[in-house]
C-alpha cells in the first residue's frame, strides 16, 4: 500500500499517515459560510482538500474515505445579508429570506466547484440541522466544568483546559496579548469564546436550556464532525487563516466535550491565496469569485490546474499569465489522449502525491510523461498515454465531464489542407505557400509533424486558436 505523509499542523513536522481504520478514512474540512459567492481564495482548500480525497480513494478504495465539509448556514453575515433584502422590500420573513439567501449560496456553491472538477464530499451536513448535537454538547461541557452561562450567553471557559494553545502553538496569555478579543464584561477571561449566544425577534434562533438563541461559529464544527466522523477521527483540514482561533476552539471543545479522544489526529492547512502580497478576502474587498473567471472565459480546469502547480503550504498569486500557459498546455494534453483510454496512475506521480500532497511534484511528472509522449511520434504510444490520462484523472484533470472549454478546434481539415499543398508543391515545386502555411501554425502554437505518413497538428503549449482564423 502506497505510504502517505501528511505535514501536521499540531505536531509541525512531516509524519506517517496512519488512519484509526484504513476501511472508513475519516477527514473532515470546514466549509463555507454561505451568504455570498466563493472567491478564489475559498476555491484553494476545496481543490486541495479534493486531491487529498482522491488520492486517499485511491489508496484506501472509494467506498472506505469519509469525507465531511459543512455548510456554515447560521452567521451574523448571512442574517445582515437577508435584512438588507428586507429593507430593500423583498417579500417573506426574514427567516424565509435567510434560507432563500442560503439555498440560492449553496446552489452556486455546488455549480462553480462542480466547475472545478472537485468530487462531492460523502456529507456536506448544514448547521442548522445539527443544532440540538450543538446543544446537547454545550451541556456537557457546563456539566463538566468547562463552560458557563452569563447573561443569556454560555461561554467557553479557556483556563480550565490547559492544552489550550497546543495546535496554533501560543499560550493563553501571549494570545491575550496578541489578539483583538472581544471584550465582555461577563466573560471571566477575555479568551474565553462563545458557545451560544442569544437571539432577539429580529434574528433567527432556537429554544435552548439559555432561552431563544443561536449557537457560536465554533461549536458548530465540532458537532458536525463528532455526529458524521465520531470523536475521534483522521484528518482535519482547512484554511491557515482557521488555524486560529477556529479550530484551536474547536479542540478545545471537543476534547472537553470527549475525554481521552483525539479529536482529529491530523490537522493540515492549506496556505493563503494572495492578491498583491495580501489574503485575498471579502473584508479586504480584493476578491473576484470563481463564478467571474469561469464568466471570463477560464475553464474551471485551467483554474484546477494554477492550483495544484504550487505546493498547497506555499502563499500563491493567480495570474493572467499562469491562466494562459495551463490553457495552452491543457489543450496539448487534450489533444495528446482524445484516442487514450484511462488505466492506472504513475507510480512516480502518486509517489508525489502521497508526499505530503506534493501537487507541484506531480504536475511536473505530469509535464515529464506528456513531454515523452509528444517526443515519439512513431510510436501510437496507447499504454503510455493510459498511464497519462489515469494520472492526470487522479488530480482531477482531464475528466471528460469538465466543461468550460471553447467549441473544440478541429486542426484536421487544416492539417488536410497542408497535406495537399504539399502533395501540390511537389509537382510544382514551389514550396512557399506550404511553408507560408507551416509558419502561420506554429505561429498559432500549433505543432506541426510531417512526415511520409502524413500530417499531424497537435495544440503545443502556447495555443491560441483566435490564430487559426483565415487561414
Ligand atoms: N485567500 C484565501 N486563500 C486560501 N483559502 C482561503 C482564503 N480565504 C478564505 N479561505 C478559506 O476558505 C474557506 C471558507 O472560508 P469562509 O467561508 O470562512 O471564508 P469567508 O469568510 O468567505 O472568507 P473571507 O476570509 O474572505 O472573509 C476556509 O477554509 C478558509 O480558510
Ligand atoms: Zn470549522
Amino acid at each position: 500500500m502506497t505510504a502517505i505523509r501528511l505535514y501536521n499542523t499540531r505536531t509541525r513536522s512531516k509524519e506517517a499517515f496512519e488512519p484509526f481504520d484504513a476501511r472508513n478514512v475519516r477527514m473532515y474540512v470546514c466549509g463555507p459560510t454561505v451568504y455570498d459567492r466563493a472567491h478564489l481564495g475559498n476555491a484553494r482548500p476545496v481543490v486541495v482538500f479534493d486531491t487529498l480525497f482522491r488520492l486517499l480513494r485511491h489508496v484506501y478504495g472509494e467506498d472506505h474515505v469519509k469525507y465531511v465539509r459543512n455548510f456554515t448556514d447560521v452567521d451574523d453575515k448571512i442574517n445582515a445579508t437577508a435584512l438588507a433584502r428586507q429593507e430593500a422590500g423583498a417579500p417573506g420573513t426574514l427567516e424565509d429570506l435567510i434560507h432563500q439567501r442560503t439555498e440560492e449560496t449553496i446552489g452556486w456553491y455546488h455549480a462553480d466547484m462542480d466547475a472545478l472538477g472537485a468530487l462531492r464530499p460523502t456529507k456536506e451536513p448544514r448547521a442548522t440541522e445539527y443544532i440540538g448535537a450543538m446543544v446537547a454538547m454545550i451541556e456537557g461541557l457546563i456539566e463538566r466544568g468547562h463552560a458557563y452561562e452569563v447573561a443569556g450567553h454560555v461561554l467557553f471557559d479557556v483556563r480550565s483546559y490547559p492544552e489550550y494553545g497546543r495546535l496554533s502553538g501560543r499560550s493563553v496569555d501571549d494570545m491575550i496579548a496578541g489578539a483583538r478579543v472581544e471584550v465582555a464584561p461577563y466573560k471571566r477571561d477575555p479568551m474565553d469564546f462563545v458557545l451560544w449566544k442569544p437571539s432577539d425577534a429580529s434574528l433567527p434562533g432556537w429554544e435552548s436550556p439559555w432561552g431563544r438563541g443561536r449557537p457560536g461559529w465554533h461549536i458548530e464544527c465540532s458537532a458536525m464532525s463528532y455526529e458524521l466522523l465520531g470523536a475521534s477521527f483522521d484528518i482535519h483540514g482547512g484554511g491557515i487563516d482557521l488555524a486560529f482561533p477556529h479550530h484551536e476552539n474547536e479542540v478545545a471543545q471537543s476534547c472537553c466535550a470527549h475525554p481521552g479522544s483525539d479529536f482529529a489526529r491530523v490537522w493540515m492547512h492549506n496556505e493563503m491565496l494572495l492578491v498583491e502580497g495580501k489574503k485575498m478576502s471579502k473584508s479586504l474587498g480584493n476578491f473576484f469569485t470563481v463564478r467571474e473567471l469561469l464568466e471570463q472565459g477560464y475553464p474551471g480546469e485551467v483554474i484546477r490546474f494554477v492550483m495544484l502547480s504550487t505546493h498547497y503550504r506555499k502563499p500563491m498569486d493567480w495570474t493572467a499569465e499562469k491562466a494562459r500557459e495551463a490553457e495552452g498546455v491543457l489543450r496539448h494534453w487534450r489533444a495528446l489522449t482524445a484516442d487514450a483510454e484511462p488505466t492506472g496512475p504513475d507510480a512516480e506521480l502518486v509517489e508525489a502525491l502521497a508526499d505530503d500532497l506534493n501537487g507541484a511534484g506531480a504536475m511536473a511528472r505530469l509535464h515529464a510523461l506528456a513531454k515523452a509522449i509528444a517526443s515519439n511520434p512513431q510510436k501510437d504510444c496507447f499504454y503510455e498515454k493510459g498511464v497519462f490520462l489515469a494520472s492526470a484523472r487522479l488530480l482531477g484533470l482531464l475528466d471528460e465531464g469538465m466543461g468550460g472549454w471553447a467549441e473544440g478546434v478541429d486542426l484536421s481539415a487544416l492539417a488536410g489542407k497542408l497535406a495537399d499543398l504539399r502533395t501540390a508543391a511537389m509537382a510544382s515545386k514551389d514550396f512557399a505557400p506550404v511553408d507560408a502555411l507551416k509558419s502561420a501554425l506554429i505561429a498559432a502554437g500549433v505543432e506541426v509533424r510531417m512526415s511520409k505518413a502524413g500530417v499531424e497538428l497537435v495544440p503545443g503549449a502556447g495555443f491560441d486558436p483566435a490564430k487559426l482564423e483565415g487561414l
